[in-house]
């Protein structure tokens, strides 16, 4: 499982949430962090990668290995909608994810400043549901809100 998305859009307080452990605690990922976690008698091995730029070509040398990717977003940080839009483009059009299902968190949803989920659908241009094993789910991992929906989808799709 990969988990990929801009600096600072949740990844790794979604991960405490599948991990279990605090996510108050949770800190700038450097480079990557694996985790491993029992889900549904399945044993996950999660890549929490960094969203930091200099670290986006490292992403690639895991899409080999990986079963399925999360993509997490900050929906409260607009500004960062067209880099995100990019980034995620960049996923769809590797050969090595074609036949990967790839949940996209739409995280962050308890401020009141985050957009709603159709307003990030239409400002990233995302596929439907449908389409291509994509699925767009609201969360707030810092709630846990969320997160058991979207990994449900994840795991059927696997
Ligand atoms: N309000 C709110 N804050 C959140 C939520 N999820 C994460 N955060 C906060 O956002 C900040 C960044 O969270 P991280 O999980 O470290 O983000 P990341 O994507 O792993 O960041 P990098 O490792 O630097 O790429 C932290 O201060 C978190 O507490 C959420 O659902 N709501
Ligand atoms: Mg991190």
């Amino acid at each position: 499982l990969l988990i990929v998305g801009l600096s600072n859009s949740g990844k790794s307080t979604v991960v405490a949430r599948l991990t279990k452990e605090p996510v108050e605690e949770v800190v700038p990922t450097v480079g990557f962090a694996m985790e491993s976690v029992k889900m549904e008698g399945l044993s996950v091995t999660i890549f929490d990668m960094s969203g930091n730029n200099r670290y986006h070509e490292l992403w690639k040398l895991y899409y080999k290995d990986t079963t399925a990717v999360i993509f997490v977003l900050d929906a409260a940080d607009p500004a960062r909608f067209p880099e995100a839009e990019t980034v995620l483009q960049e996923l769809f059009k590797a050969d090595l994810l074609k036949k990967v299902p790839i949940l996209f968190f739409c995280n962050k949803m308890d401020l009141e400043t985050a957009a709603r989920p159709a307003e990030v659908a239409a400002a990233l241009h995302l596929p439907s549901a449908s389409s291509r094993g994509f699925q767009l789910q609201s969360c707030s991992a810092l709630r846990g809100d969320g997160i058991k929906e979207g990994m449900q989808w994840l795991l059927d799709q696997v």
